[in-house]
């Protein structure tokens, strides 16, 4: 199995636009990851947010946490620090040796943002230019999945940028040098996982050791490759779509001792459904009790953060409609 670098200049004209939005949905379908070239985010905007993120995480761990992404038992976490070895999205047992500041831009609470205030202007314009590509990306699901109406997908997700109705942020990811001998034998950099997102747009830096797995449980690299964004499915367009489009699970290991002396960093765009937005069935062959997605989000939170290990997150059991 490959993942396909599509084009997104495709996008600009109607006719170009449907042919495009066939390739979205075809690989979405079976492969559930994508690389886009040509996709419209400056690559100027990139560059300063990981210029950013670099002096961002130079700081003191004790100075980050100043500003920690809140505990989730209750409400959607918004924007914050999360340090080594707290966000776990595999197992509770195994460590996941990164760090990570979650970005909302209207979640930035007074007097803790402070050791955050590099990150600010160019995580704005980052998640401002990524909104508008996933909404692009939304509008090409729909019409490739042939809906009656075809921005049905953005009109979810309308709220995009407000903490108050919307759960959506850029993620910045430090992996610092790994070492199995200080963080212990099971100790990976990320744990596999599907997101629960709605749709995933993820930046690479140089470093690679993102891994996909394909159909026969067999996991494939999928390295950085320069002027192109990756694109997944997370649970939640899953879930809508009945399992056509597939949310595929995915991991980052150090695999050699060269990688291993390196940082890796990325930056991920985690496309979320507004909290009222409600998902429903999208197959006319099935049915599920059509419900807004937020409990399940937060069985998610609650599983990476306080281990509350679970198989089923309580979400979206699609029944055969008799014909
Ligand atoms: O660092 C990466 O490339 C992967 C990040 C990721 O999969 C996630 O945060 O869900
Ligand atoms: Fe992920």
């Amino acid at each position: 199995m490959e993942i396909p670098i599509l084009d997104f200049s495709l996008y600009e004209s109607p006719e170009s636009r449907t042919l495009l939005a066939d390739q979205v949905v075809h690989t979405l379908e079976t492969v559930g990851f994508l690389y886009l070239k040509n996709h419209g985010v400056p690559a100027e905007q990139i560059d300063k947010a990981d210029g950013a993120a670099v002096k961002y995480f130079d700081q003191e761990t004790s100075v980050k946490k100043q500003f920690s992404r809140p505990s989730v038992m209750t409400e959607n976490p918004g924007s914050g620090y999360c340090e080594i070895g707290i966000e776990r999205l595999y197992q509770s047992g195994v460590k996941e040796v990164k760090e990570t500041f979650d970005f909302i831009p209207s979640d930035l609470p007074e007097g803790k943002a402070e050791s955050a205030t590099v990150l600010i202007e160019p995580l704005t314009n980052l998640f401002n230019s990524c909104a508008e590509l996933a909404r692009k990306l939304f509008h090409c699901i729909a019409l490739g999945l042939k809906l009656a109406n075809e921005r049905y997908l953005e009109d979810k997700h309308k709220g995009m940028g407000n903490r108050n109705v919307n759960s959506t942020t850029l993620r910045v990811l430090h992996y610092p040098p790994f070492d199995s001998a200080q963080y212990g034998e099971t100790a990976t950099r990320l744990g596999e996982h599907t997101d629960w997102c709605s749709m995933a747009i993820l930046f690479q830096r140089d470093v690679g050791g993102l891994e996909v797995e394909t159909a026969g449980n067999k996991f494939v690299p999928a390295p950085p490759i320069p002027g192109t964004v990756l694109v997944n499915i997370g649970d939640i367009l899953q879930f809508w779509t009945c399992g056509r489009l597939r949310a595929t699970t995915h991991r980052v290991r150090a695999v050699d001792s060269e990688q291993n002396t390196k940082v890796r960093r990325s930056i991920g765009f985690f496309a979320n459904p507004d909290f009222d937005a409600v998902v429903e069935s999208l197959d006319p062959r099935y049915y599920f009790h059509p419900e807004p997605t937020g409990e399940y989000t937060l069985n998610r939170f609650r599983n990476a953060y306080h281990y509350q290990e679970r198989q089923d997150f309580g979400f979206m059991k699609p029944q055969r409609v008799s014909e």
